[in-house]
């Protein structure tokens, strides 16, 4: 997943699209950037790193303008190269700057299409450029180089679903005109509308997540509708229109899982909310088939799994309690690149308190068990700090497949549970039992706080791939290119590539 922002509003955004990225920090943590739109100019800085390495006071002051869009990266296709970060930029037709959370299933093809049929050329390995470049196309295509409305934009959208596959929420800038949100058909990824009633009139704002309305000050208007597309204009008029023709809402359930932040709300469910769910039933679970274990104490593995995992001893009558101390200033370990930074982080980020450990059974209760990174770890490092039995409990179910829809897990060989028995696993993770949430429980721990949603795309936990266009020949390709140590995954050295960075450069800072 990444994190993307677009506001329109009254005043100077470049405060706001700062602030917002810090607060969908969490969505991505490889690169970050700003682009901002001052009628007809862009203004832009993007860059590999944390929002707050990668923003400097001479690139704020650059960045001006009404209305801009915003993105922080968590890479799951082409590299981790700085010419990657987004926002990515087209000059034709019109100038459109645009940010993507997902991942195009088809950017191969789409790329040879662009390239001999719309004689495009696409810079990078990234599916996001090439889904920028199908826009400008259907774009050029529906305007027919006339003066550009809002009924173009949307049959413009309606173009780039045909054409398409895989997980997209976009946000998008048309310089002169406007800003363009709009979800994939299924709406795999989220997107919210928010709004802001100010004294020169009303502010908009789209955002992966609503936590980020909150902390603006904007309010939560509602979620953008699978396959819908909002265009609002430089003056603050707000369109929609649905530009699919059969959506179907079918959110990706690891977001209420683990990636989104508790606090937000996604398609009229609170993430927080489930979580707690997600806690019951693991419990009742625990208190159906696993009566036998002697639990002395619940434990959480921060950050994620804590409400999964206070609900659940609740709801046993077990103590809880915080064993594990996070150092707040390492990031998110499962969304770091490659193996080896992620195990070593594990170790620097959670230390136990002894005391929580010593000569007790201790069920430790995690949101997920993906590659064991963590799970390995915890179990040692609460053994070594002496407790007696350590019991293991994950929210979600085992995580089996790979993921095609803008999570970075590729390779079914990275996945611990994949071709392995609950036992089998439980004797990876070195743990005395493993307890793993069914997945009918997990999609009713969702629907509790939303039964409209039918369906969710739970291809990681049962191989079933919403967009239907996922078959084994596909895998094994993502395996190859995307696996842990395969080349395009390292970083490529983008003084090679073009630098289209516009503002706050060293040499101005000289000035
Ligand atoms: O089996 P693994 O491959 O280790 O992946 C699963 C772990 O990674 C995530 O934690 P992370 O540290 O990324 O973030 P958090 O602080 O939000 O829990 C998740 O919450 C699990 O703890
Ligand atoms: N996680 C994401 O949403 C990634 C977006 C895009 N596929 C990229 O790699 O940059
Ligand atoms: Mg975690």
């Amino acid at each position: 997943m990444c994190g993307i922002i677009g506001v329109v509003g009254k005043n100077p955004v470049n405060q706001l699209l700062y602030d917002g990225l810090l607060v969908l920090q969490h969505r991505g943590q490889d690169a970050a950037g700003i682009v901002t739109c001052d009628g007809n100019t862009f203004f832009m800085h993007k860059n590999n790193g944390l929002v707050q390495d990668v923003f400097r006071t001479r690139h704020m002051r650059s960045l001006i303008g009404n209305a801009g869009i915003a993105h922080v990266r968590y890479p799951t296709a082409g590299s981790s190269s700085a010419a990657e970060a987004q926002p990515f930029y087209v000059n034709s037709p019109f100038g459109i700057v645009l940010g993507h959370n997902g991942n195009l299933t088809n950017s191969a093809q789409l790329k040879q299409e662009m390239f001999r049929q719309d004689l495009r050329h696409i810079n990078t390995n990234s599916d996001s450029e090439v889904l920028l470049n199908v826009l400008a196309h259907e774009i050029e295509t529906s305007s027919h180089n006339a003066v550009l409305n809002t009924d173009m934009i949307f049959e413009a959208v309606a173009g780039v679903h045909k054409r398409c596959r895989g997980a997209y929420a976009v946000v998008a800038m048309i310089a002169n005109f406007g800003l363009l949100a709009f979800r994939d058909p299924y709406g795999i990824r989220p997107l919210v509308i928010g709004k802001n009633e100010s004294e020169q009139g009303t502010e908009y704002i789209v955002a992966s997540e609503s936590v980020a309305l909150d902390v603006l000050g904007f309010t939560l208007v509602r979620d953008v509708a699978p396959g819908e597309a909002i265009f609002i204009d430089l003056d603050g008029n707000f369109f929609s229109r649905q530009c699919a023709e059969s959506p179907q809402l079918s959110p990706c359930i690891f977001e209420y899982v683990y990636l989104a932040r508790p606090d937000s709300v996604i398609d009229n469910v609170s993430v927080y909310q489930t979580r707690l769910h997600m806690g019951e039933s693991l419990a009742d679970k625990i208190a159906r088939e696993w009566k036998h274990l002697k639990i002395d104490v619940v434990i959480p593995i921060p950050d994620t799994s804590r409400p999964s995992a206070l609900e659940l001893a609740n709801k046993l009558n077990l103590t809880y309690r915080e064993g594990f101390i996070k150092n707040r200033y390492i990031g998110r370990t499962f969304i770091m690149p490659g193996q080896a930074l992620r195990k070593k982080s594990v170790r620097q980020k959670l230390n136990p308190i002894g005391m929580e450990f010593k000569d007790k059974n201790v069920l430790l209760v995690d949101d997920s068990i993906v590659r064991g990174t963590t799970s390995r770890q915890i179990v040692q490092m609460a053994r070594d700090a002496g407790a007696s039995k350590v019991f293991f409990a994950s929210a979600a179910p085992p995580v089996r497949y790979p993921n095609v829809y803008g999570i970075d897990m590729p390779s079914r060989s990275e996945l611990l549970a994949t071709g392995r028995t609950d036992e089998e696993i439980c004797a990876e993770i070195g743990a005395d039992a493993l307890i793993y949430q069914d997945l009918d429980a997990l999609i009713t721990a969702v629907q509790k706080s939303n039964p409209d949603i039918k369906v969710f795309d739970c291809s990681c936990f049962d191989g079933k791939y919403i967009t239907g266009d996922i078959d084994e020949a596909y895998l094994a390709c993502a395996e190859s290119v995307r696996g842990d140590g395969a080349a395009q995954k390292r970083p490529a050295n983008s003084i090679t590539q073009l630098d289209l960075n516009l503002v706050g450069t060293e040499e101005e800072e000289l000035v």
